[in-house]
């Protein structure tokens, strides 16, 4: 199979820290999480296009097995029957029980045991955790579980059933290849001024959203209570796991408001969302975001990301590229079932990827059948409104990233152009370094209220 899949076209010059780098035109979701070759998504979405009739869990088997290698998939595919795609049965359901649950870990290894510096997981393997504390000592989440009362968290549901037929899959480029993302989903804001607002001032990738809703009337019962949650969550964890009890550095002191959501539809097992972080443009450094889960249980995994420079294997340095890198460590399996909420920490985005990962099994949900809902709060912030963000030679407001992979540049910011990573346009090569105070606030922050 031809390498094109990969390496083809590339238009864009590299910023210093992370080259080749490919978003999606999807909305909140997929600032693209590192090089083009680290991305699973993208990957996943390119065998899906080019694969079509094969089930994407079966694909993303192969991606693992062929570490990461498209081009090798690619070429077991276009020479092999199906027969060896049957997806493997090790699906997620309804809990039974919310005690941590360990599949797969290291012999000899238990979560207490092992130093909280050291990678609790290691390539290929996955760790599965159940209980809220499991989940907050090892992960940069935290989880409440039966959040809303019940009937609450049933009506959100059905009301977000009728609305999600209507969703579409967002569409991204990847170097001259569209391809569509294996999910639905739709943006939510709180009214119909701001609605008005995103259409004509927010861009994502270059291009204005079409598909803005106001918030269902559910939705907007739910606000207050995540609100608060939310905020609790992040006080308690400053206070229990970061040094010293203090706010970390960039993050905002000021109170988290959820003011706009992505609802995102998962209808049966094998739509999934591939490795991501979440695009920090409109939200700003150490992004916190509330993910209140709905409907069939899933698995949504994390991993953290590894410097070029740290990468090694059993004390060696990693000298392959790719997804071998960044599985490094293995990944982190935390069980979302209905109707909790999970709080993405500051150091979530910056430091980690998150993923729902495709199941070959999952068991129906009474209310929901085969379909998870899930809700992404996020607090979009005034002064990271495009009005003040820098411009790029196109002229279009650009993107907010963070390198994570140069050890000698990982953490700091960069604003960058993203018109190039939408489907029929050509972007710059514009490249500034951010700059924030110490609660992330953006140099023209001092003109400008929150
Ligand atoms: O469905 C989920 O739990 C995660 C969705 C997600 O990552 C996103 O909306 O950015
Ligand atoms: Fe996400």
């Amino acid at each position: 199979m031809d390498n094109y899949v990969l390496r083809k076209k590339r238009k864009l010059t590299p910023p210093p820290d992370e080259p080749q780098t490919v978003a999606k035109t999807c909305p909140s979701f997929y600032v693209a999480p590192g090089s083009e070759d680290d991305s699973t998504d993208l990957k996943l979405g390119t065998l899906a296009s080019l694969f079509p009739d094969i089930d994407q869990t079966a694909l993303l088997d192969m991606l693992i097995g062929f570490e990461g290698s498209v081009e090798q998939v690619c070429d077991v595919l276009s020479s092999s029957s199906s027969a060896i795609l049957s997806p493997r049965r090790n699906g997620v359901g309804h809990q039974t029980s919310l005690a941590a649950s360990f599949k797969q870990v290291r012999e000899g290894d238990s979560l207490s045991s092992m130093p909280q510096k050291k990678a609790k997981t290691r390539k290929g393997q996955t760790l599965h955790l159940y209980s809220p504390a499991d989940i907050e000592a090892h992960t940069p989440c935290s989880i409440i579980h039966n959040f809303l009362p019940a009937q609450v968290a049933d009506e959100l549901l059905k009301e977000l059933l009728e609305e999600a037929p209507s969703f579409e899959r967002q569409t991204f480029k990847m170097f001259d290849n569209v391809v569509q993302s294996p999910h639905s989903a739709c943006f939510y804001v709180e009214n119909l001024q701001e609605r008005e607002r995103q259409q004509t001032e927010y861009l994502y990738n270059g291009s204005f959203l079409t598909d803005i809703r106001q918030i269902t009337p559910q939705m907007r019962k739910v606000s207050g209570p995540v609100q608060t949650a939310v905020n609790d969550e992040v006080a308690r964890r400053i206070q229990q796991h970061y040094p010293g009890g203090r706010k970390l550095k960039y993050q905002s002191p000021k109170d988290w408001i959820p003011n706009a959501a992505f609802v995102n539809c998962y209808k049966g097992g094998s739509e999934s969302v591939g490795y991501h972080c979440d695009q920090l443009t409109y939200l700003g450094p150490r992004a916190i975001i509330g993910s209140l889960s709905l409907g069939v249980a899933r698995e949504f995994r994390v991993r953290k990301i590894v410097a070029r420079d740290e990468s090694a294997v059993d004390g060696k340095p990693m000298t392959r590229p790719g997804n071998e890198r960044a599985d490094a460590e293995g990944q982190i399996a935390i069980h979302l079932p209905h109707n909790s909420l999970l709080v993405m920490h500051a150091e979530m985005q910056e430091e980690w990827k998150h993923s729902i990962h495709p199941a070959p099994v999952i068991d129906p949900h009474p209310i929901a059948g085969n379909k998870r809902i899930n809700i992404t709060y996020r607090h979009y912030r005034e002064n990271f409104h495009p009005r003040y963000t820098p411009r790029c030679r196109c002229d279009v407001p650009t993107v907010l990233r963070c390198a994570q992979r140069k050890t000698e540049n990982r953490g700091r910011y960069m604003w960058m152009c993203h018109a190039g990573l939408t489907p029929g346009k050509e972007g710059c090569t514009f490249f500034q370094w951010a700059e924030f105070d110490d609660d992330g606030e953006p140099p023209w922050a001092k003109a400008t209220p929150d």
